[in-house]
């Protein structure tokens, strides 16, 4: 099995291109769903993450707006939240690769937003870069979320810059035209790495 490493900037449309790649079957691990699970009511993130930020949560609920907020401009409380959330990012990780290699699949995604900034892309046989021009990507953030532009500012300034990403990835995906433009270059993506496949060796059980 090889995996495929998928990370882009913040609303580049690595969703999007996510979604495609598990629709055609290949099973995607989803490090934000990752993120959001542990600090869900009940999540193992919870306790140190009220530890950290103590107005953040109040009856074990996490208010994730309070959070961004009270992390976004702080790096040294956005190291501390770090901490806690990747060490529990990795294991899901490793369980999922285990899972998927077990399963026999040619391929798994990993669906990281940080996968080069926290070196996740060592662990992967290829990268896909999932890119916009950045009007675009600052129209989508600020449309989609309830978020002041100096705070899409931060949380951009703090990941590895979009050109760097191009500069390392395997494959770059452009999002910034239609979705419909979108389809077919994942479609393209697909086909090239469908060829390589050696159906004696894995399987494409629905890809
Ligand atoms: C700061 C938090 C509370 C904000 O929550 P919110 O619901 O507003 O955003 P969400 O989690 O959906 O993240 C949206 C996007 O923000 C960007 N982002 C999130 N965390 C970070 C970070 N630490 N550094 C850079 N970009 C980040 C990513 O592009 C991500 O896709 C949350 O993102 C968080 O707990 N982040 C720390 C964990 C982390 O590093 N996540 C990145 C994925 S491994
Ligand atoms: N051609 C396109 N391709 C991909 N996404 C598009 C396109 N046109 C508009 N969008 C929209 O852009 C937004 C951002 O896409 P998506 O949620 O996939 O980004 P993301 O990189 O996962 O973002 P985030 O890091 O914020 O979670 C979505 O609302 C999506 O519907």
């Amino acid at each position: 099995m090889r995996v495929l490493g998928l990370t882009g900037g913040i609303g580049m449309g690595k969703s999007t291109v996510a979604r495609l790649l598990r629709g055609a079957g290949f099973p995607v691990f989803d490090a934000d769903a990752v993120v959001h699970a542990v600090q869900a009511p009940g999540g193992r993130a919870l306790p140190a993450i009220a530890r950290l930020v103590p107005s953040s949560v109040t009856n074990g609920v996490l208010d994730r707006a309070a959070l961004r907020r009270a992390v976004i401009g702080d790096p040294a409380l956005l190291a501390g939240l770090e901490g806690i959330i990747h060490p529990l990012v990795r294991q899901e990780r490793a369980r999922f690769l285990a899972r998927a290699r077990r399963s026999g699949h040619c391929w798994a995604v990993l669906d990281v937003p940080l996968l080069f900034e926290t070196g996740g892309d060592r662990a992967c046989d290829r990268v896909v870069v999932v890119s916009a021009p950045v009007d675009v990507q600052a129209y989508r953030v600020r449309r989609r979320r309830n978020m002041a532009p100096e705070q899409v500012k931060a949380v951009i300034a703090r990941q590895m810059p979009d050109r760097e990403k191009r500069r390392r990835a395997d494959d770059v995906i452009l999002t910034g035209l239609s979705r419909a433009d979108t389809t077919r270059r994942v479609r393209r993506l697909i086909a090239r790495l469908r060829r390589a496949d050696d159906p004696r060796t894995c399987r494409r059980k629905g890809e």
